[in-house]
């Protein structure tokens, strides 16, 4: 375990997977979510009390609420949208052209979020609004977790600035979201579940924003990486496209280990505890990261390198070296939704085009902010698969 220098708080990488079980597992109550003492959370400015950001007592029974979005039956009746969409995208394509996959991963993620769990159409112009915030503010959102980083929010700074007005037309695309189904009720869909509730509406939002984002901006980055990596990989491009469905979830598995999108989980402890061997205080911080682990030479052989077979020749992973959707009680819901969405969008992708990295374009490289997005975009040149 490896004290880290994270301003305003005693940090420690967390290596072990048995600590990092533990700190997973037992998260609602003696690791609780969040840096520090008080648990800073950087993205609760922007989700309230929404499932990802809510505090345990109230966790409980929004999750029982939500589940059942995310059944393994209802997954996988959104399969052959998953496939629709990602189809349709695709199509508007030209040969020859380059192209951002990740720009357009982040437009057909938040669409298809939308279509299944909203039952509803994003036009594009909210598209824009959506991925044009998150893109923008990360940076901003991240100064939350540093001491006195809420201060800084009363300085008129042209990034808080940037992040009122990017927040506010935001709400206005959740909000009209929601007034649309009040005036079309009774569906089986999210917001026809929270409006049933009778919960004030900005509870609602809260829930509301929570699924549009963690729904789309994960995968997007998922997919935009599976794409790069594939990108230098013809032969698996052509395996994917034969209809392989075992290898092509392979592919999804290995991209999540090389570049999880939810590179580092944060936790802090709520009393002394011994973690790792060694005793720690009350309000230590705790980073449990997907990406150390999955790159471990302890667990992985050639941990560098892009090989989907391990998934299909080698013996599973140890469970807590492979935790792209965390673990425990705030496991992800939309973990198996994710899995889904990856196999489908990748194989309809490669149904029709052939890629390869963009001549002369910059490089896909990792930037670490809240989510691991790719800094410059993932710019592929596109052709017709013949
Ligand atoms: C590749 C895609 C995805 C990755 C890597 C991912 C990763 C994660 C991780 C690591 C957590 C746990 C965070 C923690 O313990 O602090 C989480 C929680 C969550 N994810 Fe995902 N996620 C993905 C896709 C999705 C999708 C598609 C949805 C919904 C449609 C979703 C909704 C959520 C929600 C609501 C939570 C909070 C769960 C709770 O606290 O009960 N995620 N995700």
């Amino acid at each position: 375990m490896a004290r880290l220098p994270v301003p305003g708080a005693r940090a420690y990488l967390v290596s072990d997977p048995i600590a990092i079980q533990e700190a997973l597992t037992r998260t609602q109550r003696e690791y609780a979510k969040g840096v520090g003492r008080r648990g800073r959370e950087p993205l609760k400015r922007v989700l309230g009390d929404g499932l990802l950001t809510s505090p345990p007592d109230l966790h409980r029974q929004q999750r029982r609420l939500v589940q059942p979005l995310f059944h393994r039956e209802r997954v996988a009746g959104y399969a052959e949208t998953f496939t629709a969409l990602a189809t349709a995208a695709a199509a508007g394509w030209r040969d020859g052209e380059v192209r951002d996959l990740h720009r357009d991963m982040t437009a057909l993620t938040l669409a298809i979020v939308a279509r299944t769990v909203f039952d509803a159409d994003v036009g594009d112009a909210a598209v824009t609004t959506v991925s044009r915030a998150l893109a923008r503010n990360q940076r901003a959102l991240r100064r939350e977790i540093l001491p006195g980083g809420t201060l800084l929010d009363r300085l008129p700074l042209p990034a808080t600035r940037r992040w009122r007005a990017d927040s506010a037309a935001v709400d206005a695309v959740v909000y009209g979201l929601i007034e649309a189904r009040r005036a079309a009720p009774g569906g089986s869909d999210l917001l026809s579940l929270l409006l049933a509730t009778g919960m004030p509406d900005r509870r609602i939002r809260d829930e509301a924003l929570t699924l549009l984002l963690a729904g789309h901006e994960t995968t997007a980055n998922a997919l935009a990486w599976t794409f790069a990596l594939l990108s230098h990989d013809p032969a698996a491009q052509e395996r994917i496209a034969a209809g392989d469905r075992e290898f092509t979830t392979a592919v999804v598995r290995e991209s999540l280990r090389l570049y999880p999108p939810a590179w580092a989980i944060w936790r802090h402890l709520t009393e002394p505890r011994e973690v790792g061997g060694r005793r720690l205080p009350a309000g230590a911080t705790l980073i449990l990261s997907p990406w150390v682990m999955h790159r471990d030479p302890a667990w992985w052989p050639e941990p560098e390198r892009f090989r989907p077979e391990r998934w299909l020749d080698g013996p599973p992973p140890a469970r807590y070296a492979y935790f792209p959707f965390g673990s425990g009680p705030r496991q992800c819901v939309g973990n198996e939704f994710a899995e889904l969405e990856s196999v489908r969008v990748t194989e309809a992708v490669c149904a029709t085009w052939t890629f390869t990295p963009a001549p002369g374009g910059r490089p896909v490289v990792p930037q670490p902010l809240i989510t691991l997005r790719p800094r410059y975009g993932v710019p592929l040149l596109l052709r017709v698969r013949r």
